[in-house]
C-alpha cells in the first residue's frame, strides 16, 4: 500500500529547512520584540512570518489538514487535538535564545493522526541539524540513526529541564523545588538549551538522559515526543502515568528506571490544559 504520510513529511522536511534559512537570516539584522502573556513571554516577527510560510504551504498541498500553531494560538485561534491529520508547529522553539543569538534554535513540526504522532521534524537550525522521526520507524539525525543512552543509574546521568516563561511565584517555588531535589540526589548536572525541542533531541541523541518541564505547550513538544520514542526512550507524565500532549507537562527519559525516579522528585502542578476552552 502506497505510504500516504511520507509525501507530507517529506515537505515538512523541506519547508522546515527553508525555515530554518529565514531564521538564520534573521539573525543578521535587528530583531523587534514583542511580548505574549508576560514580559518575557517574547515573540518577533520571524515567529509569525515563519508559521505563515509553514501553514501556507502545507495547506496548498494538503487542504484539508488541521493546523495548529503556537503564533495562530496566540492570535486567537483554537488549540484542538482532533483524530483529523494535523499539524503542530512551533516556528520557532526558543524566541528567547533567537532574539540573543544563543545559538539554539528550532523549528518544530509534529503531525498527528488519531491524535497521535505520526512523524515528527526537529530543525536545529544554527546547528543545520534535521532530527526527523516516523511513527515505527525509528529516530535520525541528519539521516544517522539516533539512539537513547543506556545509563540506567540516575546518579550518573545529565538531565535538562527549563524555566519556562512565566515568572509566577508559586509556580517558580515548586520549579526550584524540583531542580532542588533532583541536583542534590546527585545527578552529574542539570542543563537546558533553552529549547523544548532541543532538549528532547538530545535525549534522542544519547547527550543527556531525561528532560522534564511544566509549562511547555504540545508545539514544544509533539515532533520532540516522537524523536524521543523512536530513539526508544519513553514518554510519562511528570506525576507518571501516561503523558498527555495538551497537558502541558512532560517527562521524556531513555528508559522509565530514569524517568520514574524523576518523577519521584518532581513537586508537581497543574497549568490550564492547551485545549481548555477559550475564555470570552
Ligand atoms: O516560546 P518558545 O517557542 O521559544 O518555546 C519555549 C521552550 O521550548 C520551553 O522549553 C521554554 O521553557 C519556554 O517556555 C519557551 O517559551
Ligand atoms: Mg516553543
Ligand atoms: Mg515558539
Amino acid at each position: 500500500m502506497a505510504d500516504v504520510w511520507q509525501s507530507a513529511m517529506d515537505h515538512a522536511v523541506a519547508v522546515a529547512r527553508k525555515a530554518g534559512e529565514i531564521v538564520r537570516g534573521a539573525l543578521k539584522d535587528e530583531r523587534t520584540v514583542m511580548t505574549k502573556s508576560c514580559a518575557v513571554d517574547l515573540v518577533t516577527q520571524t515567529d509569525q512570518k515563519v508559521e505563515q510560510l509553514i501553514i501556507q504551504s502545507a495547506k496548498e498541498k494538503f487542504p484539508t489538514h488541521r493546523f495548529i500553531g503556537e503564533e495562530s494560538v496566540a492570535a486567537g485561534e483554537s488549540c484542538i487535538l482532533s483524530d483529523d491529520p494535523t499539524w503542530i508547529i512551533d516556528p520557532i522553539d526558543g524566541t528567547t535564545n533567537f532574539v540573543h543569538a544563543f545559538p539554539f534554535v528550532a523549528v518544530s513540526i509534529g503531525f498527528s493522526i488519531n491524535k497521535q504522532v505520526e512523524f515528527g521534524v526537529v530543525y536545529s537550525c544554527l546547528e543545520d541539524k534535521m532530527f526527523t522521526a516516523r511513527r515505527g520507524k525509528g529516530a535520525f539525525c541528519n539521516g544517522e540513526a539516533l539512539q537513547v543512552s543506556e545509563q540506567a543509574d540516575i546518579h550518573q546521568a545529565i538531565v535538562a529541564t527549563e524555566f519556562g516563561s512565566s515568572r509566577d511565584p508559586a509556580a517558580m517555588d515548586h520549579i526550584f523545588r524540583s531542580l532542588r531535589n533532583i541536583l542534590c540526589l546527585p545527578v552529574h548536572g542539570v542543563r537546558g538549551a533553552g529549547t523544548a525541542a532541543i532538549n528532547m533531541c538530545l535525549v534522542a541523541s544519547g547527550c543527556v538522559e531525561a528532560y522534564y518541564e511544566i509549562g511547555i505547550h504540545v508545539w514544544d513538544v509533539a515532533a520532540g515526543s516522537l524523536i524521543v520514542s523512536e530513539a526508544g526512550g519513553v514518554l510519562m507524565d511528570v506525576e507518571g502515568g501516561d503523558m498527555d500532549l495538551m497537558s502541558r507537562r512532560i517527562v521524556a527519559a531513555n528508559n522509565t528506571t530514569i524517568a520514574e525516579r524523576i518523577v519521584k522528585e518532581i513537586v508537581s502542578f497543574t497549568l490550564q490544559r492547551d485545549d481548555a476552552p477559550l475564555q470570552s
